[in-house]
């Protein structure tokens, strides 16, 4: 049985302000429950977070990583910085870091490396543009993502990584996957990971994000291959997020 696990990326939004009161509501609000919660907050509020979420359920991750352990490297942040902060999880491979800061397949798999080798859990992100989904290229370009994380990093490194599947063309857009969708997606990564370990795919967990809300949680969680969800703009407000935690956990105790 996998444990569902539900992600809140905050991306660069809030001040300092706005992230403490988060962080303190998400906190107080999380009960005791079968689903791991994790927020990833920017770099510069993971200190509050350490500071807010020592001793709860909740867990703290990160946005991105450096592939390179330390030196000369202006802006970067190390995988063992984050570990300095008690980070369990970090985003790896988000679109927006693909699309928007040219990440390449082989970049994220040596961020990947980098943020295992630490003790760090990665949350290797893949999906495809609509252009892609409408050109019916989705299947290889998932494969492909995925790949080049599996043939570099090797499957035992997917024992404690977990896998995030977000359409571009869903990402907040409000035009979310249906569960049909979805599951497809999810149970060909599923296979994937299987080709090379059936055991480590039958555990490895995968999350689903793009215009995830406490809405329609309850039915992606619902489908067999989708353990979760990578929530963006639903994250930033406290009763969301945590409705859909809670979603999360009503469909692993059906
Ligand atoms: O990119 C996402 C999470 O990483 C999804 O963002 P939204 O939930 O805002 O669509």
């Amino acid at each position: 049985m996998r444990q569902p696990f539900v992600a809140g990326n905050w991306k660069m939004n809030g001040s300092r302000e706005t992230a403490t009161e988060l962080l303190e509501d998400v906190v107080q609000g999380l009960v005791s429950s079968h689903c791991e919660a994790a927020v990833c907050p920017p770099y510069v509020y993971l200190a509050d977070g350490l500071r807010i979420a020592k001793g709860s359920e909740l867990v703290l991750g990160a946005q991105n990583v450096s592939e390179e352990e330390s030196g000369a490297f202006t802006g970067e942040v190390s995988a063992s910085m984050l570990q300095d902060f008690d980070c369990r999880y970090v985003i790896v491979g988000h679109s927006e870091r693909r699309g928007l800061f040219g990440e390449s397949d082989e970049t994220v798999a040596r961020k990947f490396m980098a943020a295992a080798r630490q003790g760090l859990r990665p949350i290797l992100c893949v999906g495809e543009t609509l252009e892609e989904r409408e050109q019916d290229v989705t299947e290889q370009v998932i494969r492909r993502q995925l790949d080049a994380v599996l043939n570099a990093a090797g499957v035992h490194a997917f024992v404690e990584a977990v896998v995030a599947y977000e359409p571009v063309w869903a990402i907040g857009t409000g035009q979310t996957a249906s569960p049909e969708q979805a599951q497809a997606v999810h149970a060909m990564i599923r296979a994937r990971v299987a080709e090379a370990d059936d055991t480590i795919a039958d555990r490895l967990r995968i999350i689903y994000g793009g215009s995830v809300k406490a809405g329609n949680a309850a039915e992606l969680f619902a489908r067999p291959d989708i353990d979760g969800g990578l929530i963006g703009g639903a994250s930033l407000d406290a009763d969301s997020f945590l409705s859909i935690c809670e979603s999360a956990n009503s469909a692993s105790t059906q």
